[in-house]
């Protein structure tokens, strides 16, 4: 069995980690340890088996016992202890879902449904590095799988909807925090029917204004608002969440030396973990919808075309429909006014899952499978 060290297990892509593991008893396959940076000594999750005490994830002699390390700890992590124990002789595997690693040379960005071929070649020249991609890339592969896998697409542009949790948990308290607040300045007038919605929208509008509203980890008000930048300022008008869309989407389909163009707007919305995304894609060919959706559908277990039509849209094609499952629903097909080889699309998937915690629980899968 292989000996398996996971660090950050109790944070929330962790935490969905280990959530996932247990459903799929994964645990029974592998001789689990944990490490922690902050309570050494301290007990482990609860896996259905004995496990020791929790390690130090900063001690190489205890880290470099592993055959497999999953690190959930987050990039500063990463770029401090994984050069460290590949200077020490470590040969065993990483398993990632820090970005830190991810544009590596030797590092490939995992989504076995989508790019198993690549993992493949990867695993038979002695690959050892592998990370999860950025959520937005691969719900967005998921979803349109079918497309990218009968290579019919020329260019495509993301208009992103990013929920509060690919800000991290902290953000997601807060997010709910500033919905109490827009609420609690309004609850009064709410309450009387005959108010005035003018009235009510001037409190809020005030509250979302004033200094004390809840800012300390977006900065500025998401509920109620929105937010149109993730992440750096590359300095060429381009946010660095808007170039992973690229880079990434083009590693893990394996054709950085060919590569698609995909670009767009990320946007941060008032939504806890799902991200939507709505695409317009440049076919090479001019497909008819049947083929399209047929392709869909069929791509993978998980990607599962909604008809564009109204009801069923509004009920299946949300955050609070898809957030806490694995499935990653694409709807609003349709070819738009540009010409026939132009295609809408609108993809919800849950950034914790697909987005995070699932490529890696499956990695791990694949390495036990060797
Ligand atoms: N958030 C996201 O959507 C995504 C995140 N990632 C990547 O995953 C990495 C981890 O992100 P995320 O899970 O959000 O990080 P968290 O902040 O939730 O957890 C990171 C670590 O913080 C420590 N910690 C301190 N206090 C607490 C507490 N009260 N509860 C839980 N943990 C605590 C834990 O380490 P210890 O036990 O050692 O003290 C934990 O492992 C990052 O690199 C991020 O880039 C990747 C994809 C998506
Ligand atoms: N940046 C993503 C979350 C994330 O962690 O991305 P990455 O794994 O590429 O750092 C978001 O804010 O929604």
């Amino acid at each position: 069995m292989l000996t398996v060290g996971f660090i950050g297990w109790r944070g929330m892509v962790g935490s969905v980690l280990m959530q996932r593991m247990r459903e799929e008893q994964d645990f029974s396959l592998i001789d689990p340890v944990f490490f922690t940076t902050s309570q050494p000594g301290g007990q482990g999750p609860s896996v259905g088996k004995e496990v020791p005490p929790l390690k130090d994830a900063r001690s190489i002699a205890e880290l470099k016992a592993m055959d497999v390390i999953v690190s959930c700890q987050g990039g500063d992590y990463t770029t401090e202890i994984f050069p460290q124990l590949r200077a020490a002789g470590w040969h065993g595997h990483w398993i990632d879902a820090a970005s830190a690693l991810r544009m590596e040379q030797d590092a490939v960005i995992i989504l076995d449904p989508v790019n198993q071929p690549v993992i493949d070649a990867a695993l038979a020249k002695g690959g050892k590095n592998w990370v999860g991609g950025n959520c937005t890339v691969s719900l967005m592969l998921m979803a349109l799988h079918g497309l990218f896998k009968a290579d019919l697409v020329e260019w495509a542009t993301s208009m992103t909807y990013q929920a509060a949790s690919g800000a991290g948990a902290q953000n997601m308290r807060e997010l709910l925090k500033q919905m109490g607040e827009a609420h609690r300045v309004a609850a009064d007038l709410l309450a009387q029917p005959a108010s005035a919605i003018l009235d009510i929208d001037r409190e809020v509008a005030g509250i979302l204004r004033d200094e004390r509203f809840p800012t300390a980890h977006f900065g500025v008000p998401l509920a109620g608002s929105l937010i149109p930048w993730i992440d750096k300022d590359l300095g060429n008008g381009q946010s660095k969440e808007e170039w992973k869309g690229g880079v990434e989407t083009n590693k893990i389909l394996g054709r950085s030396a060919d590569p698609l163009v995909i670009d767009g707007l990320c946007v941060r919305i008032g939504a806890m973990r799902c991200h939507s995304q709505a695409l317009t894609i440049k076919l090479r060919q001019d497909v008819p919808l049947d083929d399209i959706t047929a392709m869909l559908d069929a791509a993978n277990p998980w990607a599962k075309v909604i008809p564009n039509e109204r009801e069923i849209t509004m009920r299946e094609l949300t955050p609070a429909a898809v957030t806490g499952t694995l499935m990653t629903p694409v709807g609003r097909l349709r070819k738009l006014a540009m010409g026939p080889h132009y295609l809408s699309a609108f993809t919800v998937g849950d950034q914790l899952l697909w987005g995070a915690a699932e490529p890696l629980r499956r990695m791990l899968r694949i390495l036990v499978a060797q």
